[in-house]
């Protein structure tokens, strides 16, 4: 029997339900006032807010940024299965931006209607709904911020949380990527971007390549995690792949997720087992005459393991909750304890901007997992990250010794209004302000001009030592192509000619000579400057030396005696 889904937005009418609304205690200080004047009676379903604690608030200081993560949930349609389920209902209802999980009766017959908030509720559950929340809604919302920030120089990570089949891989990736590269289109030419991708899945506490070659090592052995002094926590190893548009990006994407399929079919429940990570480097480098100039940002988008499992993922749920939501000062986190939150450091707490999309289905069959998921984001909203656009020292100077100008000239403007609306002639204080304001900002300006002429001139030397390797790689990529052909050439011909002159006569008198003048001489050295002499080539392998004249197609072989010292004559031809 099929059991229709009750109407979502229509508040039932449930026995004995709470009058109170929910909104009447949106802060825990309210609900204490509340539940001390009031007595639930035991009829009544009990109501809990499950609301953190007080966010701390966004702040900006010069070019760090200081946010909570923010947490997002998405409720989607129940799914043929949870719809065939006799007695299943949908328990969760969306109020005043707060979520309601009503709870059916336990044991005792007391319904528990459980409050939630976050960021941001993304009811996905009925197209026709009003408050319905598309795949683009939730991209604008979620996804566009964390693209504003990789731009901007900051990484930015995206967590995706949920019981298995609540739709965590149902989400924005695509979008996200294909925004990315018609941001990358619309960037000034003379800013160079760069792209990179990798992706790898972490399996009990191994990671794995997921763009490996598969002839590659690293696809087959779990790869390690090193911390770097400065950059943090890396995989040795893992590949990178430079990408330059987004369809080129979509074949990493789908490739790394055929192999995650493939490890899903030879092991049993490995996809809510396994966390998978994609990363997207964005390198922006722009030209001298903007001082703005080279950034990079990390985007990473997680999938974690089903909520159900993550427990076994982490040795014990405690601490991956602490590793999560701990950020009391100077309190220990562990994230050593757990590859997982170990590479995740910087997303948690860490130099990033970080959101969470938590995903729940609206099943009553699920209760337990779904209050399980809620609370986890909710502990997630009081993770406290610092994250600062990474640039070098230099750059980083410029820029705020340019928003300090801007800064003091506002207030220089600002005087000089007043001063010229003002009828009353300016007194003293006023006049002595503007002065200061005046000497700070020519201080200030004549700063930035030695800061840019500094930047300025090691633009210039670095321009300058680029363009030598350059051209000694040009050269070097010139003379190896070059000979690759001559040998080419030489292989292919030298079969068909014969040996013609007698350049080895020459060589054994040669060598006959030193040995009768040097002694024990050293036959590869002599030989090799012979060649060179001659334009020949000349290569050495362990026990044989190689001549090629290629002018006259000629080739001879030696094969070397002893210490290098005596040689014999194998080939002519
Ligand atoms: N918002 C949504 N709207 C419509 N269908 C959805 C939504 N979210 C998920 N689904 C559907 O639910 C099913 C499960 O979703 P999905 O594969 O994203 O779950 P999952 O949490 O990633 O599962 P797993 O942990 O096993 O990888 C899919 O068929 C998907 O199309």
């Amino acid at each position: 029997m099929t059991t229709s889904p009750p109407k979502l937005f229509t508040p039932r009418k449930r026995p004995g339900i709470n009058c109170q609304t929910p909104s009447q205690y949106s802060t825990p200080k309210n609900f204490k006032k509340f539940q001390a004047s009031t007595e639930t009676p035991e009829c009544f379903n009990n109501v809990l807010l499950e609301t953190p604690k007080a966010r701390s608030k966004v702040s900006k200081e010069k070019c760090d940024e200081i946010a909570n993560l923010r947490v997002a949930i998405r409720i989607r349609p129940m799914n043929s299965s949870e719809l065939a389920t006799t007695g299943v209902e949908d328990v969760v209802r969306i109020k005043n931006n707060e979520l309601i999980i009503c709870a059916p009766k336990n044991g005792h017959g007391v319904l528990t209607d459980h409050i939630f908030q976050y960021d941001h509720i993304f009811w996905s559950v009925d197209e026709k709904d009003t408050l319905y929340t598309s795949q683009e809604d939730v991209f604008l919302t979620i996804g566009v911020p964390l693209l504003n920030s990789a731009f901007r120089g900051f990484n930015a990570c995206l967590f995706a949380y949920g019981q298995t089949g609540s739709g965590k891989s149902y989400r924005i990736t695509p979008r996200f990527c294909r925004e990315l590269f018609k941001r990358v289109s619309e960037i000034d030419k003379d800013c160079v971007v760069n792209v990179e991708v990798s992706y790898f899945e972490i399996y009990n506490e191994k990671i794995h390549d997921l763009l490996a070659n598969p002839s590659h090592n690293s696809a087959k052995v779990p790869l390690k995690v090193r911390e770097h002094p400065v950059l943090g926590p890396y995989i040795v190893d893992l590949t990178t792949h430079s990408v330059t548009s987004y369809e080129e990006l979509r074949s990493f994407l789908l490739l790394g997720n055929k192999n995650r399929a493939t490890a899903a079919t030879v092991m049993n429940d490995f996809s809510s087992r396994s966390h998978s990570i994609f990363c997207i480097e964005l390198g922006q480098c722009k030209g001298l005459d903007d001082t703005d100039n080279s950034r990079r940002s990390k985007v990473s988008l997680v999938d974690l393991a089903g909520s159900e499992r993550l427990s076994s993922s982490f040795n014990n749920e405690e601490r991956m909750k602490q590793a999560l939501s701990d950020q009391r000062k100077g309190q220990f986190v562990p994230y050593r304890d757990s590859v997982l939150t170990w590479l995740l450091r910087e997303s948690l707490g860490g130099n990033s901007l970080t959101s969470m999309l938590a995903t729940i289905s609206p099943a009553s069959t699920h209760l337990d997992e779904t209050l399980a998921t809620l609370r986890y984001a909710c502990q997630a909203r009081s993770i406290v990250n610092r994250a600062r656009i990474n640039e070098s020292p230099h750059d980083r100077l410029i820029r705020e010794l340019r928003s300090e100008v801007e800064r003091l000239k506002a207030l220089r403007r600002d005087y000089e209004r007043n001063s010229v609306s003002c009828p009353i002639p300016c007194n003293e204080n006023d006049t002595r302000e503007l002065d200061d304001v005046k000497s700070k900002l020519s201080q200030t300006e004549s700063k930035l001009m030695e800061a840019q002429r500094i930047w300025e001139q090691r633009f210039m030397e670095t321009k300058e030592t680029q363009m030598k390797e350059l051209a000694e790689a040009e050269k070097y990529k010139a003379e190896l192509e070059s000979k690759v052909r001559i040998l080419k050439t030489a292989s292919d011909e030298i079969t068909l000619s014969p040996y013609k002159t007698n350049f080895l006569e020459e060589l054994e008198g040669v060598l006959t000579n030193e040995k009768e003048n040097v002694g024990n001489i050293d036959i590869v050295e002599v030989v090799q400057s012979w060649c060179q002499e001659r334009g020949f080539i000349c290569t050495c392998t362990n026990d044989r030396l190689n001549i090629i004249d290629v002018s006259k197609h000629q080739q001879a072989s030696f094969e070397m005696v002893g210490n290098c010292k005596c040689r014999k004559e194998i080939n002519k031809n």
